[in-house]
């Protein structure tokens, strides 16, 4: 593998990357860096595995870029959550320190006024969400775009995706607000099903980099699936780290669960459990999920409690173990979340909970990853000890959120969100409702012509039987005559 200074590299940048550890490049970076540096004809997109040094692989040639013609703001990075943000800003401040670089983070969850303030005043590096940066984009004209260099959209397709949250309707105001003349970078550890939506944007002799290797998931990671009656899930996980604490003297465990409520209610538990637990999801506070991440990154917290606010990109080195307290839906979410341990050549292991309901789901994963989970094995015996101590807990902990109002929380949060949007929150639930109305409808005349086709079908086929019947019943009164 080449070297850094032999990818075209500037020897100040060489050494402030092996300042940071980066001695030697990663494969996606030793592809990749060489086709960015060649300017503004060269768009490209990269696809490697989590923990390979995605982030590195554009921050590394931006700079190098920047420091031949220093101006703001030169490069706008996208990337769907806040905390990813910041730590994509973090790769840009120690790497760009001899440059005296001045970055601006944009996300949603704080104050739009500092925000605007520091986008006036011209920074190197805009890191944002879309979301936020839209909402910039659509309210002032301090800042302008037009000049930009660089865009780079990380976790590309995720931002590209339309699901729950979903950046469509803000990368639009964004798209139109940036030169068309610029290179644009795309990185992710799942590019290929958005493949071709990916290619629509970047467009200058893109340049496509995939690491070359079957299995999707990198070798240091010992995948596993723990089969659990959904009942007693929760006792099984509170021995799972109770396991882990006992045997481990340095642990760090990142455990995702499928709804904020979940988190929320696993991490009171734990904390009953005197583990040493903190909970991240979109419910919280901004200040608060930085607060918590900082708490885990630091090790005086040893158990994250996420949603998949945290599957992708978060860099923890210490965490060890990923525990899937649900098993993830799609593929490729399970790519991400697993990935948060086993990173830079680090081991790491998972544990995907299965409940009866869930195989299908395990199959699913499998064939995209192209490996067979293991099972884990865990002494029985232990988890019936404690399970109902464990379920006790639990109920107590489901009346306390009961009482602390979560559910209607999560309702005035999503009108906040709404009316932060410029929507009416009424309207929108209205509208809401009649588009479900349309969609049973739909669905209904959708059964019912497809029960008529069957039906026709049936009736094709009976009437083929038939007619094979009389032919052969005649046949065989001939041959009897
Ligand atoms: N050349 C290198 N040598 C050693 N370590 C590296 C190198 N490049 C990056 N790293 C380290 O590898 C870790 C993972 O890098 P990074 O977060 O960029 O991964 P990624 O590919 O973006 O992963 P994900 O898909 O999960 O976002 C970081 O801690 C980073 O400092």
């Amino acid at each position: 593998m080449a070297a850094f200074r032999e990818l075209g590299l500037a020897p100040w940048l060489v050494e402030q990357a092996r300042q940071m550890g980066l001695s030697r490049p990663t494969p996606v970076q030793a592809s990749c860096i060489p086709p960015i540096l060649q300017g503004e004809s060269r768009d490209c997109l990269g696809c490697a595995k989590t923990g390979s040094g995605k982030t590195a692989a554009f921050v590394l040639p931006v700079l190098q870029v920047l420091s031949e013609d220093p101006y703001g703001i030169f490069c706008l990075v996208l990337t769907p959550t806040r905390e990813l943000a910041y730590q994509i800003a973090e790769q840009f401040r120690v790497l760009g320190k001899p440059l005296g670089l001045k970055d601006c983070v944009v996300v949603g969850g704080l104050d739009m006024v500092a925000q605007a303030l520091e986008l006036s005043r011209k920074p190197h590096v805009v890191i944002a969400t879309p979301g936020r940066l839209a909402d910039h984009l659509r309210s002032s004209n301090t800042f302008s775009l037009k000049k930009l260099k660089f865009l780079v959209l990380d976790e590309a397709d995720r931002l590209l995706e339309q699901g729950c949250a979903d950046f469509t309707a803000d990368l639009e105001v964004i798209l139109e607000a940036v030169p068309a003349r610029r290179q644009t970078l795309l990185f992710s550890a799942t590019l290929t099903d958005t493949l071709n939506e990916l290619k629509s944007l970047a467009m200058n002799r893109p340049f496509f980099w995939e690491a070359a290797s079957e299995v999707r998931t990198v070798d240091e990671l010992d995948q596993r699936y723990l089969l659990v009656p959904e009942a007693v899930k929760d006792a099984y996980l509170v021995h799972l780290i109770q396991t882990f604490q006992d045997e481990h003297e340095d642990w760090s465990i990142i455990i995702f669960t499928k709804t904020c409520k979940e988190c929320q209610i696993l991490n009171m538990m734990l904390r009953k459990f005197s583990f040493p637990s903190v909970a991240l999801h979109s419910m919280m506070k901004q200040r608060q999920r930085f607060a918590a991440l900082a708490k885990f990154k630091s090790s005086i917290f040893k158990i994250l409690i996420a949603t998949d606010v945290a599957a992708r990109g978060l860099d923890i080195p210490t965490v060890q173990v990923v525990i899937n307290h649900n098993t993830p839906g799609l593929p490729k979410i399970y790519i991400h979340r697993v990935g948060r341990t086993a990173r830079a050549g680090r081991n790491g292991i998972s544990i995907t909970m299965v409940t009866q309901y869930d195989i299908h789901l395990v199959h699913a994963i499998e064939e995209e990853i192209k490996l067979k989970l293991q099972e884990y094995s865990v002494e029985e015996k232990l988890v019936l000890d404690i399970l109902n101590h464990v379920n006790i807990t639990r109920r107590e902990c489901e009346i306390e959120l009961e009482y602390m109002d979560f559910d209607e929380k999560k309702e005035i949060n999503k009108r906040k969100q709404m009316i932060l949007e410029g929507k009416d929150p009424d309207l929108e639930e209205k509208r809401k409702a009649e588009l479900a109305k349309i969609k049973k409808k739909n669905n209904k005349f959708r059964e019912k012509v497809q029960q008529t086709l069957q039906e026709k079908k049936q009736l094709q086929m009976k009437r083929k039987l038939q007619k094979k019947m009389e032919r052969r019943n005649k046949l065989h009164a001939k041959e009897e005559k």
